[in-house]
């Protein structure tokens, strides 16, 4: 399916969706618990609801209420050889592997066609390392893992994606010896495994910091059964706010924020720096955009869900925009630099494509164009409000929303967006 996008401006209020990599390790470690735990403001999209049939699949009871979920633990990791479905999402995965290495008999994880292209290598030498028989296709799903690990001391790299580590972590307590781990190489992407050890906390289980980011220890321990409440999500704040900025009029932002911190935060930050001037009162944002943004150098190591948003940012600046330190953005639902700078080229904007990101020129003609999304929802979204900003534009693959925020399209509508689906 394709949309046409007409030239739009927002006004009104949106609520955005609550956090997709919260909602995931919430699940996972609910699951984990020898007990009943509940997970407040949960989001439900295609890639959480993944989540949620490989824990019932693996013995965890859920149930809904309303946007809550009640988790009855995994109470034994034996059983019959299981095959599940991670569909679109790395995060569910990533993580599933390493819960599935807990199990004496076979699992056999696959995803679509996006997810069977996306690396896993690391993961299952670290967690072959710990004890687990793992095969896969060159490095990727589907993947076949019999555990169960027994714990130990591994290194593991850091440059291809943190969600590896973050799956580790969150096995480790509930084996043998527990677990020694070293991040080999310089991690990517920090702040989600913060997020993976803060989310470990809640649910009453310790990760022992021996070097930040290189070296942590984690021993034997049973999770903890826990109510945890989910934050707004800054992934999608952030392509609300560089929707407020290229087409907003007086659009406010409606989020909820916790204790649990998020690295996309930064991106009230970069706007800062771009010469917006963001306001947050009682947890709605709004903005006040110059006529020309500042542009200037970004790195987005820790950030690589800000890349959408930010280079869509480059049609409203006065000066050159430096998106660098993400080449792990080439390793997502799509190669993320190589698509968005030949899309965005279409428009009209003059960009230099780099290994690690791309540096986009201030635009001096702009024109609607066919943008092809190649099914990613960061990439369909983004493409959307550069639609908006730039007018007479088709973007393919709607349907991609589902996987992080499945209400994208009609919230738009709702404020003002002239978006159609035909
Ligand atoms: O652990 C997580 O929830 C995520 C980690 C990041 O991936 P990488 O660590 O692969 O960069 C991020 O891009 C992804 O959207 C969600
Ligand atoms: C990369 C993403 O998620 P995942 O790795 O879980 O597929 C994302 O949501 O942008």
């Amino acid at each position: 399916m394709n949309c046409n996008v007409e030239q739009s401006r927002l006004s009104g209020v949106i609520t955005c969706p609550t956090n997709k990599s919260y909602t995931h390790r919430a699940i996972f470690l609910a699951s984990l618990v020898n007990g009943k735990s509940l997970i407040k403001n949960v989001l439900r999209s295609r890639d959480t609801n993944a989540t949620i049939e490989i824990c019932k699949s693996l013995g965890a009871e859920i149930t809904e209420a309303g946007s809550n979920l009640k988790v009855k633990g995994i109470s034994k990791f034996e059983g019959e050889e299981l095959t599940v479905d991670a569909s679109n999402s790395g995060t569910t995965i990533r993580i599933a592997a390493a819960i599935a290495s807990l199990r004496d008999s076979k699992t056999i994880l696959t995803g679509d066609e996006s997810l069977r292209k996306r690396p896993m290598k690391p993961l299952l030498d670290a967690l072959e390392a710990l004890g687990a028989k793992c095969s896969s296709n060159d490095g990727k799903p589907p993947l076949e893992i019999t555990g169960k690990i027994k714990g130990g001391e591994i290194s593991i790299a850091g440059n291809v994606s943190s969600q590896f580590i973050s799956a580790l972590f969150i096995a480790s307590p509930l084996t043998e010896q527990g677990a020694t781990i070293n991040i080999s190489s310089e991690l990517v992407s920090k702040p989600y495994l913060d997020a993976t050890i803060s989310t470990m906390k809640k649910f009453g289980v310790d990760v022992i910091v021996m070097e930040q980011y290189k070296k942590y220890k984690i021993e034997p321990q049973e999770y903890k059964h826990t109510t945890i409440t989910i934050p707004s999500d800054f992934s999608s704040v952030a392509l609300l706010l560089s929707a407020a900025v290229l087409v907003g009029e007086e659009l406010t932002v409606k989020i909820s924020i916790g204790d649990l911190a998020q690295g996309d935060e930064a991106i009230i930050d970069i706007l800062g720096k771009l010469g917006v001037d963001v306001s947050l009162n009682n947890n709605a944002i709004t903005v006040t955009t110059p006529e020309k943004l500042l542009g200037g150098k970004f790195d987005l190591s820790n950030t690589p869900d800000l890349l959408p948003p930010l280079a869509i940012l480059s049609l409203k600046c006065g000066f050159p925009l430096e998106l660098y330190n993400v080449k792990h953005a080439r390793f997502k639902e799509t190669d993320r630099i190589a698509i968005l700078v030949r899309e965005l080229k279409k428009l009209g904007l003059d960009i230099a494509e780099k290994e690690d990101g791309m540096i986009l020129n201030p635009p001096t003609i702009l024109k609607g164009a066919d943008l092809n999304s190649e099914d990613d929802h960061r990439l369909f979204m983004a493409f959307c409000i550069a639609g908006m900003y730039v007018g007479g534009c088709t973007i393919s693959d709607p349907e991609s929303v589902d996987v992080s925020y499945p209400s994208f399209v009609d919230d738009m509508n709702h404020v003002g967006a002239k978006i159609t689906t035909k």
